[in-house]
């Protein structure tokens, strides 16, 4: 069922943003939310629009800068056609259940219909729900920076994820380790369904609705598994396995760290969902653990790819009831063991300019990490130098290193294995390997740079960096702050959970 909205009750005060809003997720009916409005802010102003993803779900963006919209767009005045609610949903947290969480700060508007299919929109920090348990409901301009920068910065990188459509501060003081000052971001995604949410039905024994909300998903994102032989659910499992594997790769090939891999943060697509306390690792170390608050390390950089398993068994175990025996839940995660160091395989083989996998690349592509743990080299410069390497001067890269000769050692195999492929044009593999290897990525210090003067009230820097994070690959003047190595100060800072 997928109604267009009546009017709602406060419709005298609300809003036209342009586009038509459907109910999608809350014609689920009310075990799966609660009825909330957002709760107003004063003083609302614009920090950062994305006008290139406005315009892509309807909005004409110029209608969407003025002091009305922006009140709209912080949920602070209501928007004509939405049915805002708040989703409910469990999760396992630093792997013990945590029993019932839900949106406690994030409100679910409806969704947009466009070409490329349903898109739900979010204000996250837009009050308190029913779910916010001993928190305030909102978020603090600090860490919606950090999100609306970092949602675009992967989506520029090509990694899947919920996307940001605008950013809007409030004077209003929010309490964290200081007083911070409030902000909302509308952020976007074909569905904000997370693993949490099977849990929570699961958890409850309510089969009925646990069923319904797995029909809801496969019927709006993955047909294929109703249409393919066996348990539809199990084929759930299946694919939802594939894309959280094909995402695991894309992080690690990057070098991010997510910081809190819960389960309630885990998307039914495969998208990065939740951009708390991570982190673009600056010199390699495996060991990485971004989150301060994560004193045990279990969401550590070489972590990631075994915690996303274990969350993908928590969502086999929470979708056990729809299923004929636990065999098929086993059998439904077990691919994601080969398809996971494959995916990473190839992706750090095209970093390296190599067009197809063959036998020894995965050790090939483990012995120059090994190298580069062993000198903490900066993951991010030493790639793009990598690229200079192929068709020019290879010193730049091995200066990064301590230990020079290990790593020509290194080098000469890398290059008897581009050497190797079927037409080897090193300027054509240069160019390709430029593609995949960003000059730059939100590093934490950079994050920091435009929150502090965004604190002042200039958002130039926020803007600046979300237009060059747009394009993290390409060579452009003026950026090469943003592509240089971090200053010292950036290992200070500390990222916690408080946002
Ligand atoms: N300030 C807050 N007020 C109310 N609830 C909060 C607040 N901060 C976090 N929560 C809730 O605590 C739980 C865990 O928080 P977590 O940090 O994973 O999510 P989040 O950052 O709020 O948002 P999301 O996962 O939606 O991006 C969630 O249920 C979240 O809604
Ligand atoms: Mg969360």
């Amino acid at each position: 069922m997928n109604t267009a909205l009546a009017a709602p009750a406060h419709a005298a005060d609300a809003l036209d943003l342009g586009p038509a809003w459907h109910a999608g997720f809350a014609d689920l009916g009310p075990a799966f939310h609660t009825d909330t409005p957002p709760t107003a802010l004063p003083e609302t102003q614009l920090v950062a629009l994305n006008a290139p993803l406005a315009r892509e779900l309807g909005f004409d963006p110029a209608r969407l800068t003025g002091p009305e919209a922006v009140a709209a767009l912080s949920g602070s005045r209501p928007i004509a056609g939405t049915r805002p609610v708040a989703t409910v949903y469990s999760g396992h947290q630093f792997g013990v259940w945590a029993g019932q969480l839900g949106d406690g700060r994030a409100i679910l508007l409806g969704e947009l219909r466009t070409p490329q299919g349903p898109i739900e929109v979010q204000l996250k920090g837009a009050g308190l729900t029913r779910y916010s348990r001993m928190g305030d409901g909102r978020a603090v301009l600090r860490s919606s920076i950090r999100e609306y920068l970092c949602s675009e910065a992967m989506h520029g990188l090509g990694i899947p994820t919920t996307r940001a459509l605008s950013l809007t501060g409030s004077p209003q003081p929010v309490i964290r380790e200081t007083v911070e000052t409030a902000a909302v971001v509308a952020r976007v995604a074909p569905s904000f369904v997370r693993f949490g949410h099977f849990e929570h039905f699961s958890a409850n024994g309510l089969t009925p609705e646990l069923r319904r909300l797995a029909d809801f998903v496969i019927d709006r994102h993955y047909p294929d598994c109703r249409s393919a032989a066996g348990n539809a659910y199990a084929n759930l499992l299946e694919a939802v396995s594939a894309r959280t594997a094909a995402l695991l790769a894309q992080w690690q090939a990057v070098g991010f760290c997510h910081g809190v891999m819960n389960t309630d943060n885990m998307s039914i697509l495969g998208l990065t969902i939740d951009y708390g306390p991570f982190q673009f690792m600056d010199a390699f170390n495996p060991a990485h653990v971004c989150n301060h608050s994560d004193h045990g390390g279990r969401y550590a950089y070489h972590r990631q790819p075994n915690i996303a398993y274990w969350n993908l068994f928590c969502l086999g175990q929470a979708l056990l009831p729809l299923m004929d025996e636990q065999q098929q839940a086993l059998d439904a995660l077990e691919p994601y063991k080969a398809l996971f160091p494959a995916a990473l395989t190839r992706r750090m083989g095209a970093k390296l300019g190599l067009q197809a996998t063959a036998e020894g690349d995965a050790e090939l592509v483990e012995a120059l990490m090994q190298l580069m743990a062993r000198d903490a080299v900066d993951f991010t410069i030493c790639f793009r130098r990598l690229c200079d390497a192929v068709a020019g001067d290879s010193a730049p890269v091995r200066d990064l290193f301590l230990q020079r000769e290990a790593f020509d050692a290194w080098a000469e195999r890398w290059r008897e294995r581009l050497q190797s492929q079927p037409g080897f044009d090193a300027a054509a593999t240069a160019a390709a390997m430029r593609r995949v290897n960003p000059r730059i990525v939100l590093r934490n210090h950079l994050g920091q740079i435009a929150i502090e003067r965004a604190q002042q009230g200039d958002f130039t820097e926020v803007r600046r960096l979300q237009q060059a994070l747009a394009a993290p690959f390409d060579d452009r003047e003026g950026e090469d702050d943003l592509a240089a190595f971090p200053p010292d100060w950036a290992q200070q800072i500390e990222i916690s959970c408080s946002s």
